[in-house]
């Protein structure tokens, strides 16, 4: 079974919005008001793919309870651990040529609520992998993450990060079975700007290097990707625009869809990518994760090829 651990969730305001204007006020053309969180966001992506799991997080007060109703709504399990506070609320704007992010710090946790945490993480049965996705809340012990990976792989679990933080690079030697930086995290953790396949090779060594076993660079609005299983590099580019609305959710949709495929089957990469770039496209089509509607069609659009081994 697939867990997800979302340390730091959130509802996200997602507004469509005339040019912003310093010192006024305008009208929104509309806001969707949605439950998520990166780990969430995979779990609700899997279960639109018909894919249980188990969503694992903080949550406080009466956004976190909106948060942890809309998961059991979805049909997906959750295992909250509740703290004080108010879980936040992100917002994002799109004023038709521009995307705005902000994204507020969320409740503190205690060392109590981790001890919870770990404590739900040892006694689960089926846990065969653990997706941690997002950010670490405010005042939560220094190696709360370094602890979470420990506490899942002595269940014998396989581990997989989507983290900004530079924490990544350290956790990297706990030999996580795949990350999922964008290029601008990869920059910032890594010290590459990729611009070129020989970039991101050289990155991706660098991320092997230090103990990751599996890399899934996603390439933002390029809609590309390459995967690297330290053999063998991939690379995956969509060949269709699409109508931006938000791309919040879409690097979340794009992991899930990757994991649905490859997980089980590893020799499946060309399909995965194929799966993944065509959900997060079609992620970005709406607010929140949409309907997914067109992502069997656009899995068809996607072209993959393999770097030639140097
Ligand atoms: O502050 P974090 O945890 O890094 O990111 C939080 C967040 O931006 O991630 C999701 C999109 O990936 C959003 O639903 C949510 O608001």
């Amino acid at each position: 079974m697939f867990y997800t651990l979302t340390a730091n969730p959130a509802v996200d305001m997602t507004v469509q919005c005339p040019t912003l204007v310093p010192n006024e006020n305008i009208r929104s053309v509309s806001a969707a008001y949605t439950a998520n969180g990166k780990g969430l966001d995979v779990s609700f992506a899997l279960k639109k793919f018909g894919v249980d799991s188990v969503a694992l997080g903080f949550f406080a007060g009466f956004t976190g309870k909106y948060v942890v109703d809309e998961t059991m709504n979805m049909g997906c399990l959750c295992r909250p651990v509740w703290i004080d506070g108010i879980t936040r609320i992100n917002s994002y704007f799109n004023d038709g040529e521009n995307e705005y992010g902000i994204l507020n710090s969320g409740p503190s946790i205690t060392p109590q609520n981790e001890q919870e945490l770990y404590k739900i993480l040892d006694n689960t049965g089926d846990l065969d992998c653990l997706v941690v996705s997002g950010s670490v809340p405010p005042k939560a012990s220094k190696d709360f993450l370094d602890q979470v990976v420990s506490h899942a792989q002595a269940r014998g679990a396989d581990v997989v990060l989507d983290l900004s933080s530079d924490k990544l690079k350290t956790l990297a030697s706990k030999k996580p079975l795949l990350i999922k930086p964008n290029h601008h995290e990869m920059r910032e953790i890594f010290g590459v700007q990729i611009d070129t396949d020989d970039d991101a090779r050289r990155a991706l060594k660098l991320a092997h290097e230090a103990g990751v076993q599996n890399v899934l660079l996603t390439m933002g609005s390029r809609g590309s990707a390459y995967f690297s299983n330290g053999e063998d590099i991939w690379y995956a580019k969509r060949e269709f625009n699409i109508k931006l609305v938000s791309s919040v959710c879409a690097g979340d949709c794009t992991l899930a869809a990757f994991l649905l495929k490859w997980y089980h089957n590893r020799d499946n990469v060309e399909e995965a990518l194929k799966l993944a770039l065509a959900t997060g496209a079609n992620v970005c089509e709406s607010a929140g994760l949409g309907d997914f509607g067109h992502v069997d069609e656009y899995s068809k659009r996607i072209a993959v090829r393999k770097l030639p081994r140097e």
